[in-house]
């Protein structure tokens, strides 16, 4: 089984393509991310890798992991922005996908309609379980999806979820270890149902 991508056919060749990288908070998708766009780099393709301004948590201007692995990126508010930025690009990065609007997933087609290879990661559920943003189109229209898994600090399974441990309804609230925790599924409706019976 290949877990992370190795097919160096896909990874070099110059062929448009859309590879969705999704899990829970603290499931790896930044540090695969980051892998795969320095994988490109030392094959000498032209990279730019995004991210959502909102997201101010480790820097303002770099992706960087919970493991501090970290990489340049360009902050921009639209998904339209993308598009201004990629004219002489072969691999286009894109973190925290799920902040950004709906017109992304008609973006990631027409770059990888362009020959461009699209490399999205992001968040598939929100802190109730429920899909975020744009993540299940970009899941739908991608070439190949890996879904990457936490540990879940609970019980030691795989986590798929990202539990939200501070009383707060909406939907976008940027945190990390002291906001959030991945958990299984058991642990993760253990947890809920807990939450619940504290309103
Ligand atoms: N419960 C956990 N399970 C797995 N990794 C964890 C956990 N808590 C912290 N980490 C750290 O998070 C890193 C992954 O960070 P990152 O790539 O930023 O994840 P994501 O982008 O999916 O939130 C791991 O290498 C590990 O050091
Ligand atoms: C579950 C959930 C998360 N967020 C925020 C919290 C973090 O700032 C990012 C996710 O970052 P990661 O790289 O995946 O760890 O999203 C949110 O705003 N709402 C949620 O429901
Ligand atoms: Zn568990």
């Amino acid at each position: 089984m290949v877990l992370f991508s190795e097919d160096h056919i896909q990874e070099t060749r110059r062929r448009g393509r859309i590879e969705v990288i999704c899990g829970s908070m603290f499931s790896g998708k930044t540090e695969e991310l980051i892998r795969r766009m320095k994988r490109a780099k030392f094959a000498k393709q032209r990279v730019e890798i995004f991210k959502p301004a909102i997201d101010t948590r480790y820097s303002e201007e770099d992706v960087v992991s919970h493991d501090s692995h970290s990489i340049a990126s360009t902050p921009i508010d639209s998904s339209a922005s993308i598009l201004l930025f990629t004219s002489e690009i072969d691999v286009v990065g894109i973190d925290e996908a799920q902040f950004f609007d709906s017109g992304l997933v008609d973006v990631c087609n027409q770059l990888a309609n362009n020959g461009i290879r699209v490399i999205v990661a992001g968040l598939d559920m929100d802190f109730k379980g429920n899909p975020f943003g744009p993540m299940p189109q970009l899941c739908a229209i991608a070439d190949e999806v890996s879904k990457v898994h936490a540990i879940c600090v609970k019980c030691g399974q795989l986590a798929s979820f990202s539990h939200r441990t501070v009383k707060n309804e909406k939907q976008v609230l940027l945190g990390e270890t002291s906001e959030y925790e991945p958990l299984c599924r058991e642990c993760y409706l253990r947890a809920r149902e807990e939450d619940e019976k504290q309103i």
